[in-house]
């Protein structure tokens, strides 16, 4: 994928032809429809996507679906075949200046009457401000926006963005569509391998086009060296050698933030920190990272040091508002405050314990003085009558029952010794209420 630095001077109307010297499934991205395999779901007859892209009538879109399937494709067709200008950018690289770059070259273009195809890969990353500054460009028609994501965009992309977008999304290739791009990719580049190799690499590669011509390029590249037929072991040893990059959708997805939690729930900020930096220079979403950083400070340091909780909401919020690279001062410091703050997991116990009554139980009707008296013939049903309201009471505290009738026995908190403030306070209120 292009960055914005191999953008030329001046769009060209079509894209180049691809170089020999560039990786095998840059050279095989298809230039037509007829090249262009699976996604039929999208593409049928008359669907309004082939439609706008045969017509040479683009609309702004958001393709959103899993890597190498074809998002990149499709946005370079619809440029092509409306003859427009593409103009490529990645949100994970680009900045503000970049983008009003696009735009002064897409009016630059309009006055000679030529239209632009403005290409954000990966769309999500942009934070909700810079999602913002796009609409005027695509509401006034200065470029038609084609945004893809791996995310789902009802969730990651702005709503008002996406209410003035078609949001298409695309499926994994199936095994069969990437053994016949496999044999093309063989055709062109004038080699063979065993059938048993494309069943292999296209069994293996998640549906992903990309990474499996990569795979067969890898292979090849070995075998060449060797001067032998590609084997079965070539291939997965090129399929193995491609899986080491951090990979955002799959297992390693995983095994960072699972190892990023544990590091910190055992409070090793500089584990933490390792694997912080091993899920951002990843390609990690900081949300995503963001949002686990938040359940953890509920889940594991809890009331033992309250302001864990707000730390990780205002860290989730600068992510929101800054963005990358900026944001990663926000997370790093919410990574050590919860690394180094004193551990809980009341909260979660605690409400487990609630949870396993109401289920094993049902949840009981609340005692008639805890009833709400806020409608004209509640009184009448005796609601609310004989609420004692505990400020009337010295220390604010009054022996009022609040459990159902039957489960006034129920107990669920039961502070940590990492809350002892919490641990003393409960027996006061307990003692004061005459309650064990
Ligand atoms: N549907 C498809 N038909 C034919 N080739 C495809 C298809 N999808 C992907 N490819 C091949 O995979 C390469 C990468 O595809 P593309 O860049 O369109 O993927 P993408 O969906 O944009 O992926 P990413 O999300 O990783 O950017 C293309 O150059 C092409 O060789």
């Amino acid at each position: 994928m292009g960055s914005l630095f191999d953008l030329p001077e001046e769009s060209p109307a079509t894209p180049p032809a691809p170089a020999a010297d560039q990786p095998l499934a840059a050279r095989m991205r298809p230039r037509t429809l007829e090249q262009f395999v699976g996604q039929t779901h999208l593409l049928g007859p008359s669907s309004a996507l082939r439609t706008a892209i045969q017509s040479g009538e683009p609309h702004s879109m958001i393709l959103y679906g899993p890597p190498g399937t074809g998002k990149t494709t499709l946005a370079r067709m619809l440029a092509e075949y409306a003859d427009a200008a593409f103009e490529e950018l990645s949100a994970v690289e680009a900045g503000r200046q970049q983008v009003r770059e696009v735009m002064e070259r897409a009016r630059e273009r309009r006055r000679s009457g030529r239209h632009t195809i403005f290409f954000l890969d990966e769309i999500h990353r942009f934070n909700k401000a810079q999602q913002d500054a796009l609409l005027p460009a695509v509401e006034e028609g200065l470029v038609v926006l084609v945004g893809a994501t791996t995310e789902n965009p009802y969730f990651e992309v702005n709503s008002a963005l996406i209410s003035r977008a078609q949001v298409y999304e695309l499926q994994e290739l199936t095994a069969e569509d990437i053994a016949g791009l496999l044999r093309r990719a063989l055709d062109e580049v004038g080699a063979s391998v065993s059938d048993e190799v494309i069943e292999f690499i296209s069994s293996r590669s998640a549906g992903d086009a990309r990474s499996s011509l990569n795979a067969l390029e890898l292979a090849l590249d070995t075998a060449q060296r060797t001067g032998q037929p590609v084997t079965l072991a070539d291939a997965e040893d090129a399929m193995q050698r491609k899986a080491l990059r951090y990979d955002k959708a799959g297992d390693q997805h995983y095994d960072y933030i699972s190892a990023f939690i544990k590091s910190v729930r055992g409070s090793d900020p500089d584990a933490g920190l390792y694997y912080l930096a091993a899920m951002i220079e990843g390609g990690e979403d900081p949300r995503y990272i963001a949002r686990r950083i938040i359940v953890l400070a509920s889940e594991d340091v809890g009331n033992a040091d309250p302001q864990a909780l707000p730390i990780a909401v205002a860290a989730a919020q600068a992510v929101e508002h800054v963005g990358l690279p900026e944001c990663t001062y926000a997370l790093s410091q919410a990574t050590i405050y919860l690394a180094m703050a004193p551990k809980s997991n009341v909260a979660g116990t605690a409400f487990g314990r609630a949870r396993a009554e109401i289920r094993d139980n049902g949840a009981k009707i609340p005692p008639t003085a805890l009833r709400t008296a806020a409608y004209p013939a509640a009184k009448k049903l005796g609601r609310g009558i004989g609420y004692d309201y505990p400020h009337d009471h010295p220390g604010h505290i009054n022996d009022q029952e609040h459990l159902p009738e039957g489960r006034e026995h129920l107990r669920f908190f039961d502070p940590g010794e990492a809350e002892p403030e919490l641990r003393e306070r409960l027996k006061r209120i307990r003692d004061a209420r005459g309650r064990d």
